[in-house]
């Protein structure tokens, strides 16, 4: 690496252009869209795509709500060119649509041109030829004078052409290529040359790209607004750009060209294209999106387009890919997935969108929110009770939150792997003993004229049956009392919650019929407090199983095995 890039590099100057506007502007309306994956895409790609995958490509582009498409480079080859046929001569294309082709400014290129458009109703004919200093020096070996006459003879070559066939409604497009990286003042003579040689007043696109990316997108910004400015009041010419991402800011260049007056987009779906790519359209559509404007274009079902675009392209779209990718839903950090669990409890259906690190709904792109939060050892409570609230309906308190999340962060510290939702639910079982062989083989509750509220009956507790009697001010409480003195500890509620779980909820073996969840916080002797899970079609009775499990995981349970008979039989005696 050259320590010194400025004896190799330099930077692109800035436009003086000091009244520039469009820094204070906004998008508040689509933009006329051209898909050029049938053209700028294909030629990019390892295979270009067979006839087959063409048609696929262009219904989709069809199905999505482009109005133009560039179907290919008829000239290039027999394929290109029957595929222009095709679609003609099958009348494939709707009425609302427009097909581009695009063509060097070659003579005998442009006339092959024209015969594959024959009998299209409409079609925008692509002309391009490069413009900056490099490709007129080097490529061409042409004076600016020069580069004039080659657009004046091949638009008016082209106009020749298209005037025979007045069946078709022409429409040109005219490119300078390397717009970017030219003179301002050479691209507008470009412009205004193919303007005249087609006939002032009819109707042309100017298309500006960045064919290779040479500046911040400000700069661009400042091209396309001076070049906005000299078309003003000439509704007969629609301003169209063309970026590609080779510095990375290709959506920034179509965003800030469209602030500054560009009429027109041009790109590819997930930005495929030379090289970086062209600008990506599914990219600045659904930026266009999450700030309330309707981009005209569906991505409502995404990933079956991001499908069809990998079976046309035969190329993957990365997992981080904006909007489309595999990963950019989801959350593994703790802190993010605690706001985004919190701002999901907190949100009503007609609310604007406002969850925290989800710009969007997944749902308006066809995605679930399954995916919206993933555990791993970067997660934290947040994730892991959102999780096993959303797949088995758990609604645990908070402190049993902090408590499970160190449970599972031990599990993680082993394991090291992401944890799906079945495996915390696995892990949580095991902790809770939820499938522990702890029952309530029978059991006596009576309430007398007092609020006291007494107990009696047997437990199925650590394998073997204890019996249990005791007394407090309701049943959960006797019941606490009643285990107290069946193991001789004392023993503390401090915390008590339960809720209904949907049965398709609790996916257990034991939470296959349970209707309830109980959620029981006690302190068992002196140690730390801890929280104990019972799940039960009987409230009360997910309650009592609650307290068991909490006791037994407190490690009370083995003094249940000495204590028990002997403080049982005093307890009833008592
Ligand atoms: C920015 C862009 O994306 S431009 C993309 C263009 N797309 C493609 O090139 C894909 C399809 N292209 C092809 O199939 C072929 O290149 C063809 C059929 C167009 C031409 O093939 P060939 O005749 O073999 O020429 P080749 O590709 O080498 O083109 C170079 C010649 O065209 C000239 N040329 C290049 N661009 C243009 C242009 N826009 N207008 C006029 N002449 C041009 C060059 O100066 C060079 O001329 P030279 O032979 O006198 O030096
Ligand atoms: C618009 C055309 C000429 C193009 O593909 C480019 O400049 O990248």
């Amino acid at each position: 690496m050259l320590t010194q890039p400025s004896s190799k590099y330099r930077a692109f100057p800035a436009i003086a252009l000091r009244d520039r506007t469009w820094p204070d502007a906004q998008i508040t309306q689509a933009p006329i869209w051209l898909s050029t994956d049938l053209r700028d895409g294909n030629q990019a790609l390892i295979e270009p795509m067979d006839l087959a995958r063409k048609l696929r490509m262009f219904d989709m582009l069809v199905k999505i709500g482009f109005k133009e498409i560039e179907v290919g480079f008829p000239a290039s080859s027999q394929i290109e060119f029957d595929f222009v046929r095709q679609l003609i001569e099958e009348k494939r294309i709707p009425a609302d649509v427009t097909i581009q082709v695009m063509t060097p400014a070659r003579p005998e290129l442009i006339t092959r041109t024209v015969e594959a458009l024959q009998g299209a109703p409409r079609a925008i004919v692509h002309i391009y030829n490069a413009v900056a200093p490099v490709w007129r020096k080097v490529v061409f070996g042409m004076s600016v004078p020069e580069v004039m006459t080659l657009v004046k003879e091949q638009v008016t070559h082209l106009k020749t052409l298209t005037d025979a066939q007045p069946g078709t409604e022409w429409v040109l497009q005219y490119s300078p290529e390397t717009f970017s990286l030219a003179e301002l003042d050479v691209s507008l003579q470009a412009c205004e040359t193919a303007i005249a040689a087609w006939g002032a007043g009819r109707d042309i696109i100017l298309n500006l790209p960045t064919t290779v990316e040479n500046a911040t997108p400000n700069v661009f910004a400042d091209q396309i607004e001076w070049m906005v400015r000299k078309f003003a009041g000439r509704p007969e010419v629609v301003v169209s750009v063309h970026p590609h991402n080779d510095r990375g800011t290709g959506t920034a260049s179509a965003e800030l060209a469209l602030m500054a007056g560009a009429h027109r987009v041009e790109g590819c779906l997930f930005g495929n294209g030379e090289r970086t790519g062209n600008l990506d359209i599914v990219n600045v559509a659904l930026n266009m999106y999450v700030q309330g404007v309707s981009p005209q274009l569906d991505f409502s079902d995404i990933d079956a387009i991001r499908a069809e675009v990998e079976y046309c392209n035969q190329l993957p779209v990365p997992a981080r890919h904006p909007y489309a990718g595999d990963l950019v839903y989801t959350s593994f950090s703790g802190s993010h997935q605690d706001a985004i669990k919190k701002a999901f409890a907190a949100r009503q259906d007609a609310d604007i969108w406002e969850i925290p690190y989800l710009p969007i709904d997944p749902k308006d792109l066809g995605r679930s929110y399954e995916a919206v939060i993933r555990v791993n050892s970067q997660s934290g409570k947040g994730g892991i009770s959102y999780l096993l609230e959303e797949a088995y309906g758990l609604a645990m308190p908070r402190r049993l939150q902090i408590e499970f999340s160190q449970v599972v962060q031990r599990a993680m510290d082993t394991a090291g792997t992401e944890f799906t939702a079945k495996d915390l639910w696995q892990i949580f079982e095991r902790e809770y003993q939820l499938c522990a062989n702890h029952a309530l083989a029978q059991y006596r509750v009576e309430s007398g004229d007092s609020d006291e509220v007494r107990i009696s009956g047997k437990l199925q507790w650590a394998c073997q049956a204890v019996s249990i009697a005791g007394q407090g001010n309701g049943p959960i409480d006797a019941f606490v009392q009643a285990v107290s003195s069946a193991i001789g500890i004392p023993v503390r509620l401090l915390d008590y919650s339960e809720h209904a779980v949907a049965a398709s909820d609790a996916r257990g073996d034991k939470g296959a019929n349970a209707t309830a969840a109980a959620y029981i916080e006690l302190r068992v002797g002196d140690s730390q407090s801890l929280y104990g899970v019972g799940m039960d079609s009987n409230s009360t009775q997910a309650a009592f199983r609650a307290v068991m499990s909490a006791v037994a995981r407190s490690g009370a349970v083995a003094s249940v095995q000495t204590a028990a008979p002997q403080a049982a039989a005093e307890t009833a005696a008592a």
